[in-house]
């Protein structure tokens, strides 16, 4: 069979199975470099522009802009654009709208690992584990028995924003912890909910309830800057705040003075903006922040499914057939 179908794989770092699906069908390129950091905006930019005219997919896999620039170099064969992740807030929608261009994401698959992960941010928020990992470093246990406590999950109130298949995970996972009442927001009520014991409220009863609350909603213009000054003050003095969504729903100065000022008690975050963080942002001064470097998804098993689902919506959009998880079709 010739492979006359060329795929450019934006990165170095994309799984051997995903790359397996490809090579089954087309003739496969891929970037020599990794389409992270400074090299992903650097190196790995010139070797994309090299590598894409003629391409009828492109697999990304990195949470980098696709820029018009790129998509020129592409010529009018580019059919899809696959994104390794499931936001797809990176990847210029209007743009590949107004072009005709399928895009895919890779949701669903990931659910269960970023669950674990807002899960761990919940217990390393509530139980101070930035301060008592500090002690431990410095070898001066602060072993009172009022000394370094945290807060319980048990009989908790946790508000999910965003109820789709990481804000349902998250309720899944917690279950086992006794929690006292489930809250989530979002455009409107889900049938899963009921079986969750989820009950669905308007944003600001969420804010005003929850002792956690875990932000696992997608980055569009409605939820950009969702927890802003306004929102963090109709908070409790108690309440965590856990990100696994984007960076950018969050107003991180407005952040940093609600956690100085102790106007809530802590924040667990998987994702910031900038991504890295500087290492001497100020957010990271803070004791009451556990920040983790963009984790969620980042489990052996689970970053396998994500490359074999993009490499499988590459197979069918290039086949002609129904993408498996369509963004724009
Ligand atoms: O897939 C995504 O969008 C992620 O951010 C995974 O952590």
């Amino acid at each position: 069979m010739t492979k006359s179908l060329k795929v450019l794989v934006s990165s170095n770092d994309f799984p051997e199975s995903g790359m397996h699906v490809l090579k089954e069908h087309f003739t496969v390129l891929q970037s020599r470099y990794i389409n992270f950091g400074e090299e992903g905006l650097t190196k790995n930019r010139e070797e994309l522009l090299n590598l894409i005219p003629g391409c009828s997919a492109l697999v990304w896999v990195s949470h980098h802009p696709i820029t018009k620039e790129l998509l020129d170099r592409a010529g009018p064969q580019l059919k899809i654009v696959s994104t390794v992740s499931a936001g797809y807030n990176h990847c210029n929608v209007p743009e590949l709208k107004a072009r005709g261009i399928k895009l895919s994401n890779t949701p669903n698959v990931l659910s269960a690992a970023v669950a674990e992960i807002a899960v761990a941010l919940m217990l390393g928020t509530a139980r101070r584990f930035t301060e008592n990992l500090d002690q431990v470093r410095r070898g001066e246990w602060e072993i009172g028995f009022q000394k370094v406590l945290g807060q319980d999950i048990a009989g908790s109130t946790v508000g999910i924003v965003g109820f789709g298949g990481i804000g349902q995970a998250v309720v899944k996972r917690l279950h086992g912890f006794e929690v006292g009442k489930f809250l989530y927001t979002g455009h409107r009520e889900k049938p899963e909910a009921k079986d969750l014991g989820a009950e669905f409220v308007n944003l600001d009863t969420l804010l005003t309830r929850s002792d956690f609350l875990v932000l696992a909603v997608p980055l569009t213009d409605e939820t950009r800057l969702i927890i802003n000054k306004t929102t963090l003050a109709k908070m409790k003095k108690n309440a965590i705040l856990i990100n696994v969504g984007r960076g950018e729903l969050v107003d991180q100065d407005a952040l940093y003075d609600a956690l100085k000022n102790k106007d809530i008690y802590a924040a667990g975050l998987d994702v910031t903006s900038p991504e890295p963080l500087p290492k001497d942002h100020k957010l990271l001064t803070l004791p009451n922040i556990f920040i983790l470097p963009h984790i969620g998804s980042a489990t052996v098993g689970t970053r396998d499914s994500m490359a074999v689902l993009a490499a499988k919506n590459v197979v069918n959009a290039l086949n002609g057939k129904p993408l498996l998880t369509p963004v724009l079709e």
